[in-house]
């Protein structure tokens, strides 16, 4: 058998723990659905942890071979018992874990993982062994959480060991649901630290550095110089253009996606990152989030919204954290049919680093306060001035080449010359103007960027 740092005896004896005396009526009743679907019928349960399933990140199904499966579980287990380990050891439960040194806890986890995997080594367990093990492991769990009866959820041998399996991931499921539900109780935060620790149990997929642009002096490139300046002639910016091979002037700008709550859960996530983990202190922190997890940071709603606005057309989501350090990202093209970019925090708030979209009738830097969403396709060229102080966070929606075939399947003009972004550009998916590049839908009303030089007012239009 597989040793473990505890077990159903220890969770049983002692003093009632934290997580149990602080849950409130709503988490008693969110907690009592919970452990219904635990204790149903295999069938009825596996149906409704499906649903339960979708709320992890990739987990493994059908036909995989049993034994990635329960390599998987094991993982997954281990994650759920370091996290709410970490969360009774601390004072009130797993709200408090912002309040513990981060660095301890991580320390913790290693721990853990390391012993787990060495016993692992050592014993080598048969798949019946690992099995019988993950069930004592899980009814602790459901025990330690009342999510299931103690005598119901006692494993059922008579099962074939596939479906002893299947069993597992519905429970396990359960569990990580209840204590994403619990985390999300008690406020935003403890949503991230828990994200947190899954993280860096799963591991958090290593990030592709083509996906958008990089900050760096970019001396000699096209337009370097006058990202410097701040400002260009039409006749400037169009030579940037046609170096790049740029074949359309067509962003656009869209204030208020996210409120000021959403966008700041976002940079504490991002600031969360920054403090811990294996990129703690990358001076330009990008990550690749599933929408599960931006879910779980922003709430339901905002995730829908932002789903909405992409018109469901996106394959990569990253969340970007960026100190500054002087340099600019030069002027380019994105390798992706199109980005969606929503600043998440107010551009006052930072100096430099300013996003700037070259078109053949000059440089268009368009206000971006927190919340603001910019949306340009492959065709256009942009960039970014002189990040010099002050730190700047985004959200990224990047769809890709390979996904939806075309720009028009996208809303665009069949050859993206002019700027037919039809389904957002004006109020109510109507076209508003016969040159929409930089048409800004605000809190009250429309407004177009027209302005030849950095920071210039916008103009309302209705
Ligand atoms: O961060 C920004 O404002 C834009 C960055 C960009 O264009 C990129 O990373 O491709
Ligand atoms: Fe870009």
């Amino acid at each position: 058998m597989i040793a473990r740092t505890y077990g159903t005896a220890e969770i049983q004896s002692g003093t009632p723990s934290p997580l149990k005396s602080r849950l409130s009526l709503a988490g008693k009743v969110a907690l009592g659905l919970i452990a219904c679907a635990v204790i149903m019928a295999p069938d009825t349960r596996q149906a409704s942890a499906i649903s339960q399933l979708e709320q992890w990140p990739a987990p493994l199904k059908g036909s995989a071979p049993l034994k990635d499966k329960i390599q998987q579980l094991t993982t997954r287990v281990a994650a759920l018992e370091n996290y709410i380990q970490a969360a009774s050891d601390s004072k009130g439960g797993s709200c408090s874990l912002l309040g513990r040194d981060v660095c301890t806890t991580l320390k913790q986890i290693e721990d853990a993982d390391r012993s787990a995997r060495d016993a692992q080594q050592d014993g080598k367990p048969t798949v019946a062994e690992a099995i019988a093990d993950l069930q004592n492991r899980v009814v602790a769990m459901e025990q330690y959480l009342q999510t299931g009866s103690s005598n119901e959820s006692a494993p059922v041998t008579s099962m074939t060991l596939k479906d002893q399996v299947q069993d597992l991931q519905s429970r396990v499921g359960a569990i990580r649901k209840y204590l994403v539900d619990q985390a999300k109780q008690s406020g935003g935060s403890g949503t991230s630290r828990f994200l947190d620790m899954i993280k860096s149990q799963i591991g958090v997929p290593k990030f592709d550095e083509k996906m958008v642009g990089s900050f760096g002096e970019w001396a000699g490139t096209p337009g370097a110089r006058l990202l410097d300046k701040g400002q260009a002639t039409p006749a400037e910016s169009r030579e940037v253009v046609e170096a790049l091979n740029g074949t359309s002037d067509a962003f656009s700008v869209h204030a208020g996606l996210l409120n000021d709550s959403e966008c700041a859960a976002l940079r504490a996530s991002l600031d969360a990152e920054h403090a811990r983990g294996t990129l703690a202190g990358e001076a330009d922190l990008k990550l690749n989030i599933t929408l599960k997890e931006l879910e779980y940071i922003v709430g339901t709603a905002a995730a829908d919204r932002l789903v909405a606005f992409c018109g469901g057309h996106f394959d990569t989501i990253i969340i970007r954290r960026c100190e500054p350090g002087g340099q600019i990202i030069n002027f380019h093209k994105d390798d992706h049919l199109r980005t969606i970019l929503i600043a998440l925090v107010d551009d006052e708030q930072y100096e430099g680093g300013r996003l700037v979209f070259a078109t053949r009738d000059g440089l268009r830097v368009p206000p971006r306060p927190a919340g603001t969403a910019t949306v340009h396709t492959s065709a256009v060229v942009h960039g970014v001035t002189r990040h010099t102080a002050g730190v700047r966070y985004g959200l990224f929606f990047l769809q890709g080449m390979g996904g939806v075939g075309t720009l028009s399947d996208l809303g665009y003009d069949q050859d993206d010359s002019g700027a037919t972004y039809v389904a957002t550009n004006g109020t109510n998916g109507t076209m508003t103007e016969d040159k929409p590049s930089a048409v800004i839908t605000g809190m009250d009303g429309l407004y177009r960027v027209d302005y030849d030089q950095l920071d210039a007012d916008m103009v309302k239009l209705a």
